[in-house]
């Protein structure tokens, strides 16, 4: 054998040798560091080399659900850690210790698992931060604002008899068997949001439904990239299925929005242009940074409010537009729908306490088929109660993450800044030290004796502090009247009740993994 060829191996292994022992050194060094000192200070899992305790979570979404909610709270506490890869993540399942990170109005930035929802949301309020994101609330808090929210109880009136209609053709087309109410309920929401904060909305039942199946798999895309650190990095995620199919998917949320928003944008013109407009439109934004503005002007909704204001001068782009479309959109309708179809489910489960608010509804409407008012939903207590109790077991939003941007101390330990941090809202909500029994559905929990003395922040389905859902108050009152009209009509039962409850699937949305069949049936007299 030549001089030569011996030469070519040496080189070759040497490079080998580098190619291992440079990551290996690098690692090494890392692990020693002080950030990952203090991370590590913190119990969890234990991690390997290079992957931490990903594999412990290359699991189904039920099954991780379990893991980093239960089954690690009850192992390692109140505050543990999980290395994704060597990006660790401090996971917080106490009411005291998520507090002081809730009400800070500096660690307001959103850790980078939300980056993955960017193609699809942009920059928009939800996942933006700083000046952008205090300058958007600012903007959009207004079509939140009561006397708004008073104009659309038709709507969800409206939109109520209407889910009623479409459970009576369900009913005879099963023949009074069990099926999933979600799809059904899921349509009532869409159609709310649309007519709503979206202007009246004439979308084809096609389109629709072709929104929310994309809308559906790209929570689930999002899951599946969290749980797999080699698709964090975007040049290989584009090349991959998910992403392919993640691209696929936003590109057909997009189009429905571009549709909703020009379908507005036209029908504004139109009103404008009509000899009877007095031109109310244009002259009723404002910038409601202003009290007086604030009592002057008749409030605009959500799209309307967004259009007016970059007609107006503010600094919107039609993508800007799109981004916060797309974001209330979304938030302002799955996370209804999964609450009320929860609730129909945990009553299914429990008829006593379907008992209960069928008689304090006949309580207070009779037999008569009028609407609810905004003094009816005021009187609605036990079903308050029962709402609660269903957001406590399944709290439409899981969980909500943070980016720690400067050292702080919770629980005793350092958290060094570069750290995310996950607020386990079902976790806390699950937590047998918070919640005794807490897998029971006992809505009595949130009677105003019961609730006394419990820490304020032990119920946050909604987050809380300055990054809280801004749609709290619209979700509430929808959920109210929606729940309200259809257990005036309807009773909701499970052909076993025997079976244990269902374990939902870990989503950016909590689902039931394979829907929630229901028998429904129409109550007598009515
Ligand atoms: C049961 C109903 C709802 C629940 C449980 C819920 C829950 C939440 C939670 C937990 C957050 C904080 C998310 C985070 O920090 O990652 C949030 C934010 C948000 N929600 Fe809701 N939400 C609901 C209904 C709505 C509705 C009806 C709308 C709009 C019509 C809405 C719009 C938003 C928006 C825009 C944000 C982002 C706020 C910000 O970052 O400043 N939500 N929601």
């Amino acid at each position: 054998m030549s001089e030569s060829v011996w030469t070519d191996w040496g080189s070759l292994a040497f490079k080998w040798l580098l190619l291992v022992t440079i990551p290996v050194l690098y690692y090494w060094i890392w692990s020693r560091s002080t950030f990952v000192q203090l991370v590590n200070a913190i119990p969890g899992p234990r991690p390997i080399p290079f992957l931490g305790n990903v594999l412990d979570l290359y699991v189904d979404r039920d099954e991780f659900l379990k893991i980093v909610h239960i089954d690690w709270i009850r192992k390692y506490g109140s505050i543990y850690r999980a290395w994704g890869g060597t990006r660790p993540v401090v996971v917080i399942s106490s009411p005291e210790l998520m507090e002081p990170i809730l009400v800070s109005q500096k660690l307001i930035t959103k850790a980078a698992e939300y980056s993955f929802l960017s193609t699809w949301l942009g920059e928009c309020m939800f996942l933006t931060t700083g000046t952008r994101w205090k300058n958007r609330r600012r903007l959009l808090t207004p079509a939140f604002h009561f006397q708004i929210l008073n104009s659309f109880v038709d709507v969800f009136n409206e939109k109520s008899f209407d889910c009623g209609r479409e459970f009576e053709r369900a009913i005879v087309q099963h023949g009074g068997k069990e099926f999933d109410v979600f799809p059904i309920i899921t349509q009532c929401a869409l159609d709310i949001i649309c007519e709503t904060s979206m202007g009246k909305q004439t979308r084809g039942e096609d389109e629709k439904a072709l929104y929310v199946q994309n809308l559906h798999r790209i929570g689930q895309i999002v899951m599946e990239r969290g749980i797999r650190p080699w698709l964090r990095l975007d040049w290989i995620y584009q090349f991959s299925a998910l992403g392919r199919e993640n691209k696929r998917c936003v590109k057909a949320l997009h189009n429905f929005t571009n549709k909703v928003i020009n379908d507005r944008r036209e029908a504004l013109q139109k009103e404008l242009s009509s000899p009877e407009s007095n031109n109310n439109f244009n002259n009723n934004y404002t910038d409601h940074s202003s009290n007086d503005s604030l009592t002057s002007k008749k409030r605009l909704a959500f799209l309307d409010l967004l259009i007016a204001a970059s007609e107006n001068g503010a600094n919107l782009s039609d993508d800007d537009i799109r981004e916060e479309v797309d974001t209330v959109m979304f938030a302002g309708h799955d996370t209804t729908a999964s609450a009320m179809t929860w609730f129909l489910y945990c009553l299914a489960m429990h008829p006593h306490h379907q008992d209960l608010v069928t008689e304090e509804l006949d309580q207070i409407f009779g037999d008569s088929d009028r609407p609810c008012t905004i003094q009816d939903v005021a009187e609605l207590k036990y079903l308050e109660c029962c709402i609660k109790e269903t957001l406590r077991l399944y709290p439409s939003v899981p969980a909500v993450m943070r980016y720690i941007t400067e050292d702080i101390h919770v629980g005793g330990y350092k958290i060094p800044a570069g750290v995310s941090v996950s607020l386990m809202i079902y976790g806390m909500h699950h937590n047998p030290l918070v919640y005794p029994d807490p897998q029971t559905f006992n809505p009595e929990r949130f009677l105003p004796e019961n609730v006394l003395g419990r820490h304020p922040y032990a119920f946050v389905p909604f987050s809380a502090g300055p990054r809280n859902c801004i749609g709290q108050k619209y979700g509430l009152l929808e959920i109210k009247i929606v729940l309200a009209n259809l257990l005036r009509r309807f009773r909701f039962s499970v052909a076993d009740p025997s079976k244990p409850m269902l374990i939902p699937s870990s989503e950016v949305v909590l689902k039931p993994k394979h829907g929630v069949p229901l028998i429904v049936s129409k109550r007598a007299a009515h």
